[in-house]
């Protein structure tokens, strides 16, 4: 049985982006809208495109903390911010929606997605990458540092320095490696597992792309946090 030993700057690190993924989260008034009566197709989008809007804000404080992302270039911190914001957004939705939650709510949410206006092609990958998320159980530390590693991506659009997201995700990704073998000793390919779970939020982002584009063409509205994030004109 591998003893796992973490330094003493895996430990600040750790207790660093716990706290930041626990300190940002959406405002529980939002969520709960979502829970309330039964709303139309639009009203529903409407509800899910504030969700996304709450869910940017709170990925820019969640990345404000974690050590090291406000050293880097002020130009590369945005490429880095707007190339993962959708993978962000839909690992937090997932990993929220996969929360234990009073009976019935999950239904009622899952529900709103189905009756939102968004086309069966994306919404069935999307359902997908939720219940593999769900299947992972992973523990609050994992979930925070996968979050990380998807912001700290090196090879996004733009990033001038890569070298300097590479040395600050390698950390991140050696410290999930460690937790993973903590957290899941039975299961040696855990941890390549979660990685896994990176390359479904590719392809997810993908699918959003192409959908945004249908829904300019029906005249769908978006806040202008999501248009300047999302590259929505
Ligand atoms: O809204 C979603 N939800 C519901 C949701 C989201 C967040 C929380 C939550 N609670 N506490 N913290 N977060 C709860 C439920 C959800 C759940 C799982 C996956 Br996978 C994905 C989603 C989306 C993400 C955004 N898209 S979107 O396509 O970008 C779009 C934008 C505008 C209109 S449609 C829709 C699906």
């Amino acid at each position: 049985k591998e003893k796992i030993e973490f330094t003493t700057e895996q430990q600040a690190l750790m207790r660093v982006i716990t706290d930041a993924y626990n300190k940002h989260q959406i405002p529980q008034d939002v969520t709960k809208k979502l829970l309330q009566d039964q709303y139309s197709t639009e009203e529903n989008f409407l509800l899910l495109t504030e969700m996304a809007t709450s869910q940017v804000q709170v990925l820019v404080e969640f990345t404000k903390n974690i050590p090291g992302f406000l050293s880097l270039d002020r130009e590369d911190q945005i490429a880095l911010l707007k190339g993962s914001a959708v993978e962000a957004m839909f690992l937090r939705s997932a990993q929220a929606l996969n929360k234990k939650m009073p009976i019935g709510h999950t239904e009622v949410l899952e529900e709103r997605i189905h009756k939102s206006g968004i086309s069966e092609e994306f919404i069935k990958p999307m359902f997908n990458f939720y219940k593999s998320i769900g299947e992972l159980h992973m523990v609050l530390e994992e979930q925070a540092l996968l979050t990380t590693i998807t912001i700290l991506t090196p090879d996004r659009p733009y990033v001038k320095d890569q070298p300097a997201v590479e040395r600050l995700q390698e950390n991140v990704l050696d410290l999930l490696r460690k937790m993973c073998v903590l957290h899941h000793p039975q299961e040696p390919q855990y941890f390549a597992r979660l990685l896994g779970r990176l390359t479904e939020l590719r392809t997810l982002s993908h699918y959003h792309a192409e959908m945004l584009a249908s829904w300019k063409v029906n005249n769908h509205k978006f806040t202008p946090l999501l248009c300047e994030i999302w590259d929505v004109q």
